[in-house]
């Protein structure tokens, strides 16, 4: 039997679909992935807690869920709005379809609707609340229910998907006799040698952990609320500011720690952990009209002029107009020439917009992890 869904936003729009995954009502601030694959990673990854995301590509499901795709321990975004459900995933690695996957994880999704009709509208007006309900298909009241729902600006979602503990990462250390290529010269493997990174987890994707980890380093994941004391006595030798959803701006305890912690350690942050690097640094950070999500972002390397084509989910970003004298911005978005890479010249800092892990996208990107690596196995000059 058919389903209805409706998705309502607060401008007076309404879609109506047919409802797959779980039943109930949901709202979000409605935004876009342009990516092609990945819906899995997508799903997954922390940083769209409080969103409903809409997925460009028309074809959605087709090849399953598996164990390994994850990004984290579940599912944060609000809802998943589509054109097409594949209903019969072709995969040897799928274990369950995609309605059975947002089904155990109370996720309502939505099928059949409009899907470009809504990115023109995102894209024209901006992001904004929706509502996305099985159970009241009545417009008016949904529209009011997107009108009267609190916006994602000035939230702090962090602490909705942080862990609550320190934990080692420990993924695959068994089958690492020796860090891969990606291994500098400066330690020659054991353990004792490695590079010992804390990671500061807003909403951390795996993929970041097991970077850092084929990387060269030993990696400590930490809560996003934890203070500076806290850092330093787990004794890094970097510390990693992770992705993470929300606004950046009210998470005044994640831009005291890192002020705390600049100078006294290597820093290499990623998407929210650049800018909190930036907020704590003086800039200034400023919300997009509908946010970069794909992943086929160009992104130029001011250094070294490469382009690199890179994955992306954010919907806020650091202010170029007017920052600090010890603050440069070391890539660009060429879509839209915003900042996507900062580094502080005073102190060994740096970070970026973008995603670097990928999960899922390109790997044009992952030199950053051996740039962090070989800052931290360089000598801190007196
Ligand atoms: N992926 C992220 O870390 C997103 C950062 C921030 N929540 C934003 O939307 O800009």
């Amino acid at each position: 039997m058919t389903r209805i869904a409706k998705l309502a936003l607060a401008d007076g729009t309404v879609f109506t679909g047919t409802a797959f995954g779980a039943e109930g009502e949901v709202y979000g601030e409605v935004v876009f992935n342009t990516s092609m694959t990945g819906y899995q990673e997508i799903l997954t990854d922390p940083s769209y807690c409080g969103q409903i995301v809409t997925m460009t590509y028309p074809l959605i499901g087709n090849y399953g869920i598996n164990a390994e795709d994850s990004e984290s321990r579940g599912i944060f975004l609000r809802g998943f709005v589509i054109r097409e459900l594949s209903p019969v995933p072709s995969n040897y690695r799928s274990e369950l379809t995609l309605d059975e996957y947002l089904k155990q994880n109370s996720i309502i999704g939505i099928e059949g609707i409009d899907t470009r009709a809504l990115v023109r509208r995102i894209r024209v007006q901006g992001a904004m609340t929706g509502v996305l309900s099985t159970t009241d298909l009545d417009d008016d009241s949904l529209i009011a229910k997107a009108q009267s729902s609190p916006e994602l600006v000035g939230q702090d979602l962090v602490q909705q998907v942080m862990p609550t503990e320190n934990a080692d990462w420990s993924e695959g250390l068994n089958t690492l006799a020796r860090p891969t290529a990606l291994f500098s010269a400066g330690c020659d493997g054991n353990d004792a040698e490695r590079p010992h990174v804390v990671a500061i987890d807003y909403g951390m994707k795996l993929n970041i952990p097991r970077h850092l980890q084929e990387s060269g380093c030993k990696v400590t994941i930490a809560p996003g609320t934890s203070t500076a004391e806290d850092i330093l006595a787990l004794n890094p030798d970097g510390i990693f500011l992770s992705n993470g959803p929300g606004d950046p701006r009210p998470l005044d305890y994640a831009t005291k720690t890192i002020q705390d912690l600049l100078g006294k350690k290597p820093v290499f942050g990623i998407c929210l952990g650049m800018q909190l690097l930036g907020l704590a640094s003086g800039c200034d950070i400023f919300k997009l009209r509908f946010g970069h999500r794909g992943a086929n972002q160009p992104v130029l390397n001011k250094a070294t002029g490469r382009v690199e084509i890179t994955t992306q989910n954010h919907g806020f970003a650091v202010s170029t107009d007017s920052l600090p004298d010890n603050v440069e911005v070391t890539h660009i978005n060429l879509n839209d020439q915003t900042a996507e890479g900062i580094r502080l010249t005073d102190v060994p800092a740096f970070g970026v917009q973008y995603h670097p892990e990928a999960a899922a996208g390109p790997h044009d990107s992952h030199y950053l992890f051996k740039e962090f690596f070989d800052m931290m196995c360089t000598p801190a000059t007196s």
